[in-house]
């Protein structure tokens, strides 16, 4: 397992001052942007100029998870962003492998996301193709939902998949992670922690970032 990285998401940060908002949270490992199409979730946000933008502004390297149709066609434009993360669904890639080759390729990490109804084990043998996994832990689409119990028997599978294989892929966890529910996650196998409203709704982001890091990383240690 690797060591805890936190990467809070301006899903729900103040869009209209984002580089300000980013600059809140200096502590933080990866800046998540959550991308959404309003076809492959019921919601929209920003695109590859947005994020493009908010890259050369931020001193942390960007997380950006795709919630777009068609990823096979559109996720390099956000390696060329200038993303150092770029995660697709693998609901809405038609050819997985090939596309995390490309993200590779194009000097990325490369990642899979997974709905929380999407299984782990179909993916085991591509697993060393990615340096990362997400498993969402709410339905994508808005920030603020509660976290989903029901997810956490497939972190551990991944986890015990990823062990099994002797691969160094990150395993991150998407939605409703909070100071209650992030000692859960981490003690089921995730190292990488999304938090979206648990950072921006704090009174001080950075300090939650610190705190979501130590009690997740006491957790893992138990
Ligand atoms: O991908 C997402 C939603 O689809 C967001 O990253 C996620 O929901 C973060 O927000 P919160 O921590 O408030 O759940
Ligand atoms: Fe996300």
């Amino acid at each position: 397992m690797g060591h805890i990285q936190i990467t809070p998401s301006i899903l729900n940060a103040d869009f209209a001052r984002l580089g300000e908002e980013v600059a809140r949270i200096p502590s933080a490992d990866w800046v998540h942007v959550d991308v959404m199409d309003n076809h492959f979730v019921p919601n929209l946000t920003f695109g590859p100029t947005m994020v493009e933008a908010l890259a050369r502004s931020s001193s942390v390297p960007l997380d950006a998870h795709l919630m777009i149709e068609d990823a096979d066609r559109n996720a390099l434009e956000y390696v060329e962003a200038g993303c150092g993360s770029v995660t697709f669904h693998v609901e809405a890639a038609k050819a997985p492998v090939r596309l995390a080759r490309e993200i590779r390729a194009a000097g990325a990490r490369a990642s899979m996301a997974l709905k929380p109804a999407t299984p782990i084990e179909p993916y085991e043998d591509m697993l060393s193709e990615l340096d990362m996994v997400l498993i969402m832990t709410v339905e994508p689409g808005f920030g603020g939902q509660r976290f989903l119990d029901l997810c956490l028997p497939k972190i551990r599978r991944a986890r015990a998949l990823m062990d099994k294989h002797g691969v160094e892929t990150w395993l991150q966890v998407d939605g409703g992670v909070s100071l209650e529910t992030i000692e859960r996650c981490a003690e089921a196998g995730a190292d990488v922690f999304v938090a979206g409203s648990a950072v921006y709704s704090a009174a001080d982001p950075d300090k939650m970032v610190t705190a979501l890091r130590e009690t997740a990383t006491a957790a893992q240690q138990r």
